[in-house]
């Protein structure tokens, strides 16, 4: 079997050093994705650094720089299998300047503020990833 692509994203918060709220992207495209939730980011390509290909997905998703924080490790060799083909790492982030659109393969963004991160239908492997989420940044005002 082929081995899973890896797909990078961001979870993108208000501030790395007191995260409360946090950024949702929801999918306009593929039709079986459209309408559901996800940190924004996408596939790295061949050969490409992966911290490379988070900041180059999400200028072009999003419009905007961000500074990484630190990763979310998953539990598949640090990834989080999302299905068959693709595995996510995720960092968390915030925005060094400017004002996130949905550019390109979103059709909106929300920022879940406090005790609201479970709030949006998020796409079904992305739901264990946020509850991870929130034991990591580890405060009742998120959860
Ligand atoms: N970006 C992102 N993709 C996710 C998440 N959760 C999840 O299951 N996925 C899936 C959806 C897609 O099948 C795959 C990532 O593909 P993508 O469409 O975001 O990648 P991309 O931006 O490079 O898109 P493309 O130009 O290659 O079509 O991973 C998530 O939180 N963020």
């Amino acid at each position: 079997m082929e081995p899973r692509r890896l797909v990078v994203a961001a979870a993108i918060v208000d501030d790395l050093d007191e995260p409360r709220v946090l950024l949702a992207a929801r999918r306009a495209t593929p039709a079986s994705l459209a309408g559901r939730w996800e940190f924004p980011g996408g596939k790295v390509d061949q050969g490409e650094d992966p911290v490379d290909a988070l900041h180059r997905e999400i200028r072009e998703e999003l419009g905007v720089p961000i500074a990484l924080g630190p990763e979310l490790v998953g539990p598949d060799d640090g990834a989080w299998v999302l299905t068959e083909r693709y595995a996510m790492r995720l960092w968390l982030a915030e925005i060094v300047d400017g004002t996130p659109a949905p550019l390109v393969e979103h059709d909106a963004l929300r920022w879940l503020g406090a005790g609201r991160w479970r709030e949006v239908p998020w796409l079904d492997a992305d739901v264990r990833i946020v509850d991870a989420l929130i034991g990591h940044v580890g405060r009742a005002s998120v959860a």
